[in-house]
Parts: structure tokens; C-alpha cells; sequence
């Protein structure tokens, strides 16, 4: 009958072909039993249901069965993002260009610490801003729940692929990649956990983003799986906030300035959306929503305030469709600019 030694030795002698240390370095054996000359056993890989898995998996099996295994049950799963973390990362030709250390990207999480606040109008117009300034930006919406970025911009077609890579769909100079290309009919999405993590991931080594200067994430509202997936996979990320004007409002969207410093992201600046309404027939202005929350959550988080956003629609008799666009013809279509300008300024502190 093998011994645990035996088979440990083995694992020595093979290693996690995306790691390039030998599976005991890894901690890849996660459960061994051994009956007589049954031998079964767990085995964790950087990289599952791959060519190099079959590898793995045949080079076990003989190895085993030469040490005097006759039947060998062999099941695989996938190392924590953690542990691979842990074990120093993917070497850079496994990982997106994009997250690479030459990358010059930069990575910027709108958040914010409610729904409905204008988060993903805001990560829309500072991309469409962005771009009007001359860079390349691209936006990923992984408010993965509730992705609106597609339809706020007027997107009606589909990515296409190339070199099984997903090419995001270009629209005002913007590359956009969103759950909502992959769902049909508007149906939800009912994935948790892990899933999403991973499907956050699959956002980046999965899409050929190209070169970009700025990658805008329209994050999920408040502090879940995505929030701790992006601290893992762009532990560079910066974020923005937003919230409305009610001190309520500020409160709430405190918690999510929070996070963003419990993970280490510098946060730019607060962005107040829905400030006020100022009437078009007599220029009057009304605070609808309250005031002040803007300021108050840029001092509790000792950041800068961007700017406040009024309410209004983007222009309706536009030929474009693009329901949640502000272009440089319309006053919001300006503030957005300056705060852009704004964010390019900070960066380059
Ligand atoms: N400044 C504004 N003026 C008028 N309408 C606005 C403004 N900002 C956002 N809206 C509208 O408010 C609604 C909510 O905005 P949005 O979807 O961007 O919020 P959100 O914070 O991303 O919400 P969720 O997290 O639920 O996706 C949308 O219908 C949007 O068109």
C-alpha cells in the first residue's frame, strides 16, 4: 500500500503549470485518502480545465500507478485568489497587459454607498469626458447586478471576439464592456460569492482592452464581493464618490469612503450628483434634494469636492441616442469636463 509520504514525494516532482513551483510548494493537495490500492486525492491548480491541467492529471496518475496505485481518483479544483496572491501572483504572461507592472493605466471605482445616487451616470459621463480631453479611456460597468452602462449610452450592439479575447464595443471614443452584453433579455443575475469575483476577473484577463489611460469601473452600490475582488486585483485602484446632496445621503456614502480606505484606495475626490434644479424659464435654482452633503462628505473623508452635477436630462431632441450622455453642447456636458480636467490634474500630482 503507498504511503502519504509517497504520494507527497510525488507531488514534489510536478509542478502547477502556471505557477512553476511544484505542487507541494503550492499546497495544491487539499484531501488524500488511500484504501488498499485505491488512491484518491484533491489536487489545486492557479488555472483549472485547461490543456495544462490534462498534463498535470496524466503525470499524476502514472506516477502513482508506477509507485503501486491501481486505481487513482483524482479531482481538481482552483486555488483561492489569495493563495495565488500569496504564492507571489501569476507570472506576468498570465496576466492582462492591462494589470501587468508596465501598465500605465489608471484604474478609477466610481462608488457609492446607495443605489440610484446617478453612480453610473456619473462613470458614463466622466468616461465621455475623459475621452473629449484626448485620452484613452475605457469603462467597465461592474455593477454586475444592475448593469445600465449599455443601455445609458445607447449601445444596442454586441462585443465581438478575436484571438479568444472579447473586444468591448467602442462608443464615443469609450471602450464598454458590462455584464449586460452576456445576459439575455434582461434577465438577472443571480451569481454570489465566488462567482462574481471571478466573473469580475474574467472581466480583465478575459477582455483585450488594449492601451488605455484610464479604466473607469462603475462599481456596485455599498461594500460586497466585487468591492473586495477589485482591492485584490487593483490594489492601485483610486476611487470616486458620489452621493447626493442630503446629509443622509453623505452618511450613508461615508461607509463606502470607508472601505476604500480600509482597502488602501486613494480617493480622488466626492462628486455631489442631483445638487440642485435650476428652472430654465426663470434661472431659479432649488435645492430639491437638500444641501450640503457634497461638502460634508469631502471633509469626513478629507478629500476634495469635484463638483456638483444639477439635475437635468441630457438634450432629448439629440440625433444621437444616448440617454444618459451629456455632450460639450450641454451645461452638464461642461461640469463634467472640469471635473475631468480635475481628475487628469490629480493624477499627475
Ligand atoms: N443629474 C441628474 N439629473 C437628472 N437625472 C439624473 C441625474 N443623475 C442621475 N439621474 C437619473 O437617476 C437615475 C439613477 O441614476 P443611476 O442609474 O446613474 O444611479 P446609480 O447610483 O448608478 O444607481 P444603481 O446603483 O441602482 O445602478 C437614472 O434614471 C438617471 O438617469
Amino acid at each position: 500500500m503507498l504511503s502519504k509520504e509517497q504520494v507527497v514525494t510525488i507531488l514534489q516532482t510536478i509542478k502547477d503549470p502556471h505557477l512553476h513551483k511544484n505542487l507541494v510548494e503550492t499546497g495544491a493537495l487539499r484531501q488524500l485518502s488511500i484504501k488498499e490500492h485505491l488512491v484518491s486525492l484533491k489536487i489545486a491548480l492557479a488555472k483549472i480545465k485547461t490543456e495544462e491541467q490534462m498534463k498535470v492529471q496524466q503525470a499524476i496518475v502514472q506516477k502513482l500507478k508506477e509507485q503501486g496505485a491501481e486505481s487513482v481518483g483524482l479531482r481538481f479544483e482552483q486555488l483561492s485568489e489569495e493563495e495565488i496572491e500569496k504564492l507571489g501572483g501569476l507570472p506576468e504572461d498570465d496576466v492582462s497587459p492591462l494589470l501587468s507592472k508596465q501598465s500605465k493605466t489608471v484604474f478609477i471605482g466610481i462608488a457609492s454607498g446607495k443605489g440610484g445616487v446617478g453612480k453610473s451616470t456619473v462613470s458614463v459621463n466622466l468616461a465621455v469626458a475623459l475621452g473629449r480631453l484626448g485620452h484613452k479611456v475605457g469603462i467597465l460597468d461592474a455593477d454586475i447586478y444592475g448593469f445600465s452602462v449599455p443601455d445609458m449610452m445607447g449601445i444596442e450592439e454586441r462585443p465581438t471576439t478575436a484571438d479568444n479575447h472579447i473586444i468591448p464595443v467602442e462608443r464615443f471614443g469609450v471602450k464598454v464592456m458590462s455584464m449586460g452584453f452576456f445576459v439575455e433579455d434582461n434577465s438577472p443575475v443571480i451569481w454570489r460569492g465566488p462567482r462574481l469575483g471571478k466573473m469580475f476577473n474574467n472581466f480583465f484577463s478575459e477582455v483585450n482592452w488594449g492601451e488605455l489611460d484610464f479604466l473607469i469601473i462603475d462599481l456596485p452600490p455599498g461594500t460586497g464581493d466585487v468591492a473586495l475582488s477589485s482591492h485584490i486585483l487593483l490594489p492601485d485602484m483610486k476611487e470616486i464618490i458620489v452621493t447626493t446632496p442630503h446629509p443622509t445621503a453623505a452618511f450613508v456614502a461615508a461607509r463606502a469612503g470607508e472601505m476604500a480606505h480600509k482597502t488602501n484606495h486613494e480617493i480622488i475626490g466626492v462628486i455631489e450628483n442631483m445638487a440642485y434644479y435650476q428652472s430654465k424659464k426663470t434661472g431659479e435654482i432649488e435645492f430639491v434634494f437638500g444641501r450640503g452633503g457634497g461638502e460634508k462628505l469631502s471633509n469626513v473623508l478629507n478629500t476634495e469636492l469635484l463638483g456638483h452635477i444639477p439635475l437635468q436630462q441630457p438634450d432629448e431632441n439629440s440625433t444621437v441616442f444616448a440617454p444618459s450622455v451629456y455632450f460639450n453642447d450641454h451645461p452638464i456636458g461642461r461640469i463634467y469636463d472640469e471635473i475631468a480636467e480635475k481628475v487628469v490634474q490629480h493624477i499627475k500630482k
